[in-house]
């Protein structure tokens, strides 16, 4: 990373799980040292509300809320102030909404963070979803930039109304990083221990790969969640990807 020195977190680990007593039992075995940073999306946010984010936060965890706000500049202006009263540490919201949709989500979200006393959490736009690849973006949404030029467009965007970073691919750091601030924010899901796993992801990266194209947190859900062990290969994310 020519000698520039990268903030790197603790893996984001996707507690996509069906119900509160699973949630539960992850938090209390994903309680170990380094503590991850647990990512609560839309299962477990639609089915349980607050109670789940108080239940994370009890524990001392970090929270990143990932519900991709999209929707008309008021409706995500106020849905934002409310997220930004939680207090928790990451939220998100889609860049393809635009410069206005992007500028009402990042007030709301310090609003509501004033107004509970509380410090705003990190905005982060997502580019397009890993789960998208170039035949999607061409064929299906007939979008006639390559997914690269896209994310690059959207990562300007981001930086330009001053969101503290942007979701993405790993694939797509080096086009990022020559166009943004050198402390801008990419975020990483996408993340598999093998790449010869075929799941619904589609722009996939090792946790070592992420590390070494200069991610500054990988979100891992699946292969945590699902493992015989979750815990053993939580650890073992982490050491390759925070590994010097
Ligand atoms: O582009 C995106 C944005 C968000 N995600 C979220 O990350 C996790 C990944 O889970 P895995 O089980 O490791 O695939 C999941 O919660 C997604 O909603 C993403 O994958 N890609």
């Amino acid at each position: 990373m020519g000698g520039k020195i990268l903030k790197r977190y603790v893996p984001m680990v996707a507690i996509d799980v069906a119900t509160k007593e699973a949630a539960v039992k992850l938090f209390d075995e994903l309680d170990v040292t380094p503590k991850p940073i647990v990512k609560i999306g839309m299962e477990m946010y639609y089915g349980l509300g607050q109670e789940i984010v108080r239940e994370a936060q009890k524990r001392g965890f970090k929270i990143f809320l990932d519900l991709k706000l999209y929707d008309i500049p008021n409706t995500v202006h106020r849905a934002m102030a409310a997220i930004g009263r939680l207090g928790i540490d990451f939220t998100t919201i889609h860049a393809a909404g635009g410069t206005e949709m992007l500028t009402a989500g990042l007030a709301g979200l310090e609003e509501g963070a004033v107004a509970a006393g509380i410090r705003p959490a990190k905005l982060l736009a997502i580019t397009q979803l890993t789960s998208i690849d170039d035949e999607i973006l061409h064929e299906q949404q007939h979008v006639d930039l390559s997914l690269i030029e896209s994310v690059q467009n959207y990562a300007q965007l981001a930086e330009s109304v001053g969101l503290a970073g942007v979701i993405c691919s790993a694939h797509e750091l080096p086009a990022i990083r020559q166009v943004t601030r050198p402390d801008f924010l990419c975020i990483t899901p996408g993340i598999r221990q093998s790449l010869k796993v075929h799941d619904d992801q589609k722009r996939v990266v090792t946790p070592a790969q992420a590390r070494e194209l200069g991610s500054n947190g990988i979100v891992v859900g699946r292969p945590i969640t699902q493992s015989a062990d979750p815990v053993a290969a939580y650890q073992q994310i982490q050491q390759a990807f925070l590994a010097d």
